[in-house]
C-alpha cells in the first residue's frame, strides 16, 4: 500500500478527496464521482438560494400540499428543482426519488446507472426563521438493466445496498458529509472561493453522550417505552436538544454523542420520517461512524421498503444511548406480551 496515497490533508477540496478515493477502487469508473460532484454543484447554488432568502421573494408557503400532506414551502420547491436539474443534466442518474413528487422521476437518461433518493429541503418549517436546515440523499446502484428507465423495485432497495449517502447542512456554516461505506468526511463551504473543503476527515461519533432530543411536545402520545427513555434521560441530566431540523440534530449528536428520536405516535403511528431519504441515509452515515439506527427493534437498513414515501421511527445516534433505548422498549414489548397471554 502506497502510504503516500492514503489521508488527504484537512484542506484539501472535495474534488480532490472524491478523485483520491475513487483510486482505492481500480475498477471505479468515475460516474459516482461524477455523481457526486453533481449533488455538490446543486448544494452550492441551493446554498446561495438560502443564503439570501430573507432578501428576495422566496419566503413562506407555495401554495401546493406534496404527497406527505405537508404545505410545500418555496424554498422546498426551488431545492426540489434545483437537484433534479442537475442530476438529470449530469447524465448518471436514470431515477430518482424526491420528498416533494409522488412518483418516481425519470431524467431520461437511461444509460444513468445510479438512482438517488432525495429531501431537498430537509427543516421545512424553519426556513423563514433562519435556522439550520439540510438536503438529505441517498444512492444506489440500479438492478435493472441500462437502456430503460428505472424501476420501482430499483427505488425500493434496503439501505443496506447504499452506495453513497450524506447530507448538506445550511447552517452558521454550510458542510457537506457523506459517506461510500469508506468511513464519513465532512467539508465545509467557502462561498468566497465557491469550494468545499476537507474539515472534518474520518468522523468518529462518540459511543455513548448526554444528548437527546425528542419533539416533547408529542410526549402525552409516547409509548411507555420512549416515556421511561426520556425520563431516564432526564433523571440522569442528559440536556434536551431540539432544533427541529433532522439534519442540524443528526449532525450536531453525531460530532457530541447523543441520540435523536422521531417515535410512532398516537398522531404518526409509523412515526414522521421517510425511510428512503431520511432514514436509510442518516443510518448508513451514523453506522460508518461507529453509531447506530433502528425503528426501536429492527436494523433500520435492513427494512424492506414497501412504497417511495413510507414513514419508520427512528433512534439513531451513539450506540449505547440506542441500545439503552431499545432495551426500554423491549420491557415495554415483554410487559405487553405478559398481559396478552395472561388473558
Ligand atoms: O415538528 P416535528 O413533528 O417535531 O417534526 C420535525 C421533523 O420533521 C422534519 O422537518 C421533516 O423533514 P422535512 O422538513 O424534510 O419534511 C425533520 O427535519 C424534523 O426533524
Ligand atoms: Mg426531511
Ligand atoms: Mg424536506
Amino acid at each position: 500500500m502506497d502510504h503516500n496515497k492514503l489521508a488527504l490533508p484537512v484542506g484539501a477540496t472535495l474534488d480532490r478527496f472524491i478523485m483520491r478515493k475513487q483510486e482505492d477502487f481500480p475498477y471505479a469508473t468515475g460516474e459516482l464521482s461524477q455523481l457526486l460532484r453533481d449533488i455538490a454543484l446543486a448544494a452550492k447554488i441551493v446554498n446561495r438560494e438560502i443564503n439570501r432568502s430573507g432578501l428576495i421573494d422566496i419566503a413562506g408557503a407555495y401554495g401546493n400540499r406534496n404527497v406527505q400532506g405537508e404545505d410545500q414551502q418555496k424554498l422546498d420547491v426551488i431545492a426540489n428543482i434545483r437537484f433534479i436539474r442537475a442530476l438529470r443534466n449530469g447524465g448518471e442518474v436514470c431515477t430518482i426519488v424526491s420528498e416533494e413528487d409522488d412518483e418516481m422521476i425519470q431524467t431520461g437518461n437511461t444509460q444513468g446507472k445510479y438512482i438517488v433518493a432525495i429531501d431537498p429541503l430537509d427543516g421545512s418549517s424553519n426556513i423563514d426563521v433562519n435556522v439550520s436546515i439540510g438536503t438529505i440523499f441517498s444512492i444506489y446502484r440500479r438492478m435493472s438493466p441500462t437502456g430503460t428507465d428505472g424501476t420501482e423495485q430499483d427505488c425500493l432497495q434496503p439501505g443496506t445496498h447504499q452506495v453513497a449517502a450524506g447530507y448538506v447542512i445550511y447552517g452558521s456554516s454550510t458542510m457537506l458529509v457523506y459517506t461510500t461505506g469508506n468511513g464519513v468526511n465532512g467539508f465545509t463551504y467557502e462561498p468566497s472561493l465557491g469550494e468545499f473543503f476537507l474539515s472534518h476527515p474520518n468522523i468518529v461519533s462518540p459511543k455513548t453522550g448526554t444528548i437527546y432530543s425528542i419533539n416533547e411536545g408529542s410526549s402525552d402520545s409516547f409509548s411507555e417505552g420512549v416515556a421511561e427513555f426520556v425520563t431516564y434521560c432526564k433523571q440522569n441530566n442528559f440536556s434536551a436538544r431540539y432544533i427541529g431540523s433532522l439534519v442540524a440534530d443528526f449532525h450536531r449528536n453525531l460530532l457530541k454523542g447523543g441520540i435523536y428520536i422521531y417515535p410512532a405516535t398516537k398522531k404518526a403511528p409509523q412515526g414522521k420520517l421517510r425511510l428512503l431519504y431520511e432514514c436509510n441515509t442518516l443510518a448508513f452515515i451514523v453506522e460508518q461512524a461507529g453509531g447506530k439506527a433502528s425503528n426501536g427493534r429492527q436494523r433500520t437498513m435492513e427494512i424492506e421498503p414497501s412504497n417511495l414515501h413510507e414513514r419508520c421511527p427512528l433512534f439513531i445516534g451513539s450506540t449505547e444511548l440506542v441500545e439503552m433505548a431499545e432495551a426500554f422498549l423491549a420491557k415495554e414489548q415483554a410487559s405487553t406480551n405478559v398481559v396478552i397471554s395472561s388473558h
